[in-house]
């Protein structure tokens, strides 16, 4: 692993915003499904081929599901992106921790996926995409899901990811229009993964702190999933593209409530705010901080590095749960799995989607 491959290919110049900065920005996309209409949505959860769809296009949630029977629920979800790193088989593992992570936001388990491949045959050796998908398919297998096929195109910028089904149990689905005021906040991954593969892309990450980085992006959301449900969570998501506060806000705003948010509380990478301090801010994480502008308020000495950490457009982020109160139970069930976790803030009643930081 390193800025350059073995190969000596370095896969993230084909990636003009590395994995989830990558993301259309949220403006556009609100935009996007609001032009497209009502065709994304059916009118009544009744699906003609059977089924009961529990949460569609409608809810914008990470996934949608769709009621089998009283015990049973599926999750379809899909996910893909350019290069985050210029290592193929790390670039797999992340990607597929990515995707797989929209079924734990949702309190689901994967059961199958099928790898999404866009190649530039002529320029970058296949040898590299073999690389990508192995690194993929052991994260699937540790996941206990299969990758049971795919669809491959000549493409000249190289994108990976994965459709995904899953099984969840209807009555213990995770939303993001369930939160409460009283909820405690957790957040179960250090943010800065942003700022961390844009120095890297520029030369300006060590080793070490690109390793953080990849390290916590191809780990699975799993454990902390499980923990939620164990806790008895109903309200989650996972951070990635639009950033903890951007993510944060759309689960506000879908649950007609405001929130309190401590800064000095949120897990920061090693070396991510050195590195923010040197400016290296992707154009996914200032869009986040153009769109969020009327809906966060700040306070006049948190420093901009932290501001910018805020709003990182992570990659394969952790969860963000709502637990009731304290948020004890939900905080001991991932400490007895060894997921790191903090709590980082709290719901309260106000504006919809208004989020307040507070410095500490
Ligand atoms: N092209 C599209 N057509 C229909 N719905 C879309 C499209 N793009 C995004 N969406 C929906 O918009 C919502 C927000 O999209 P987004 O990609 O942020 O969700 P997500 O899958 O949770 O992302 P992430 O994988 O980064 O966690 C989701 O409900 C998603 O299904
Ligand atoms: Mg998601």
């Amino acid at each position: 692993m390193g800025a350059m491959t073995d190969s000596g290919w370095r896969l993230t110049e084909f990636s003009p915003g590395a994995g989830c900065a990558c993301k259309l920005p949220l403006g556009k996309l609100e935009e996007l499904l609001a032009a497209a209409g009502g065709g994304l949505a059916p009118a009544s959860g009744r699906l003609a081929a059977g089924g009961e769809l529990l949460v569609g296009a409608r809810e914008g949630d990470d996934a949608a599901v769709v009621r089998l029977d009283a015990d049973r629920a599926l999750v379809f979800t899909t996910d893909f992106f350019t290069p985050i790193v210029d290592d193929p088989y790390d670039w797999g593992r992340i990607a597929a921790a990515n995707a797989l992570s929209d079924v734990y936001a949702m309190g689901g388990a994967p059961l199958l996926a099928l790898n999404l491949t866009a190649w530039p045959s002529a320029t970058l050796p296949m040898e590299l995409l073999a690389e990508v998908l192995r690194g993929a398919a052991e994260v699937v297998s540790d996941a206990g899901a299969a990758v049971v096929g795919g669809h491959t195109i000549d493409d000249p910028g190289p994108k990976y990811g994965l459709a995904v089904v899953g099984l969840a149990e209807p009555g213990r689905l995770f939303a993001i229009d369930q939160l409460a005021a009283g909820d405690t906040l957790v957040l179960t991954k250090p943010l800065g993964t942003g700022v961390i593969t844009t120095a890297c892309k520029r030369g300006a990450a060590s080793s070490d702190q690109l390793a953080g980085a990849v390290a916590t992006m191809a780990t699975l959301n799993a454990a902390a999933s499980e923990a939620g449900r164990a806790a008895g969570v109903r309200a989650a998501t996972d951070v990635t593209g639009f950033g903890l506060l951007g993510h944060l806000h759309r689960m506000l705003r879908a649950s007609g409530l405001a929130a309190a948010v401590t800064a000095e509380q949120v897990p920061l990478l090693p070396g991510a705010r050195e590195l923010a301090d040197g400016g290296h801010i992707s154009g996914g994480t200032r869009a986040n901080i153009d769109y969020l502008q009327s809906s966060v308020t700040l306070p006049a000495q948190l420093p901009a590095a932290l501001r910018y950490l805020l709003h990182d457009a992570q990659t394969s982020g952790g969860l963000l749960l709502g637990a009731p109160g304290g948020g004890d139970a939900l905080l001991r069930e991932l400490a007895g799995r060894g997921v790191p976790a903090a709590a980082i803030g709290q719901v309260r009643a106000g504006e919809p989607g208004q989020i307040v930081v507070e410095p500490g």
